[in-house]
């Protein structure tokens, strides 16, 4: 078993499957889940074309970065025209592996569990919940969103049974590496963490951690940069002095 880590170079294959693929940088791969978000809906009011302006300002980038995205994954926009939805939407989920079934397991049903199992937007956006898990008897044997909580015994032959292909994992932090083992015995290799632990996995698992207080901590440094109460990062940067400081050196 080895620790689960980002790819050191920050790039990802096309499709995890087909390593020959050309690779595409892993916040290219965050942006196109956004784009594809924003085409999905294009694509339901009945939009033909769409231009990378347009779309750049409807996900939030700017349009070179859209276009150097897009062109990594072989899509072209025609000038004046611009992208046609119905082909780009085709060609974003190709690249994010969507044009096959994903069966999803979530295991730990509790506080977050719960809510997660209960969001019909996974089943919407082509993850539906396939199978939830836990251990405690009061939620074994109730139904959320259709799906019946079973125990967490039964998740080898269960998600193997079912197909699943993606394991999320929101079990407090001490049962989350065997909740995960057992992900793994049924064949899952998309495995999606919510405890505050690392997981460490055989090659071939992909793990993401999903940590909404890192999130909150990298928005409160971008506050401070802004408001000028942290120093600017890199080698050269020296920390600021108060005058305390400044006085006893
Ligand atoms: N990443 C984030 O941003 C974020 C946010 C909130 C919570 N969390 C984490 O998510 C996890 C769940 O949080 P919560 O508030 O829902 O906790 P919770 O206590 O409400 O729910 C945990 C559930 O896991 C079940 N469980 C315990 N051991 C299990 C096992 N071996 N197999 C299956 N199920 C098992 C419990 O019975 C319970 O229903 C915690 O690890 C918490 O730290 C992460």
């Amino acid at each position: 078993m080895r620790s689960a880590r980002a790819p050191e170079d920050g790039l990802a294959p096309v499709d995890p499957d087909d390593t020959g693929s050309r690779p595409v940088p892993e916040a290219t791969v965050a942006r196109l889940a956004v784009y594809l978000r924003v085409l999905t809906t294009l694509l339901a009011e009945g939009r033909g074309t769409v231009s990378s302006e347009e779309l750049a300002a409807a996900a939030g980038v700017n349009s070179a970065k859209l276009r150097k995205d897009l062109s990594l994954i072989g899509s072209s926009g025609v000038r004046g025209v611009g992208y046609d939805v119905s082909r780009l939407v085709a060609e974003v989920e190709a690249t994010l592996g969507l044009t096959r079934p994903h069966a999803v397991a979530l295991v730990g049903v509790g506080n977050l569990g719960h809510a997660l199992a209960g969001y019909g937007g996974f089943a919407q956006r082509g993850f539906p919940v396939a199978a939830l898990f836990d251990v405690d008897p009061a939620l074994v044997g109730t139904t959320i969103g259709g799906v019946e909580v079973e125990h967490a015994d039964t998740i080898p032959w269960v998600c193997a049974e079912r197909g699943v292909t993606i394991g999320v994992v929101a079990t407090p932090a001490p049962a989350a590496q065997q909740v995960c083992d057992h992900l793994v015995t049924a064949g899952v290799r998309s495995i999606l963490n919510f405890a505050p632990t690392v997981l460490a996995v055989p090659a071939g698992v992909e793990v993401r951690k999903v940590d909404l207080a890192v999130e909150m901590q990298v928005l409160s440094f971008h506050v401070a940069r802004r408001h000028g109460t942290v120093p600017a990062a890199g080698p050269t940067a020296t920390p600021r002095q108060t005058p305390r400081e400044a006085v006893s050196r």
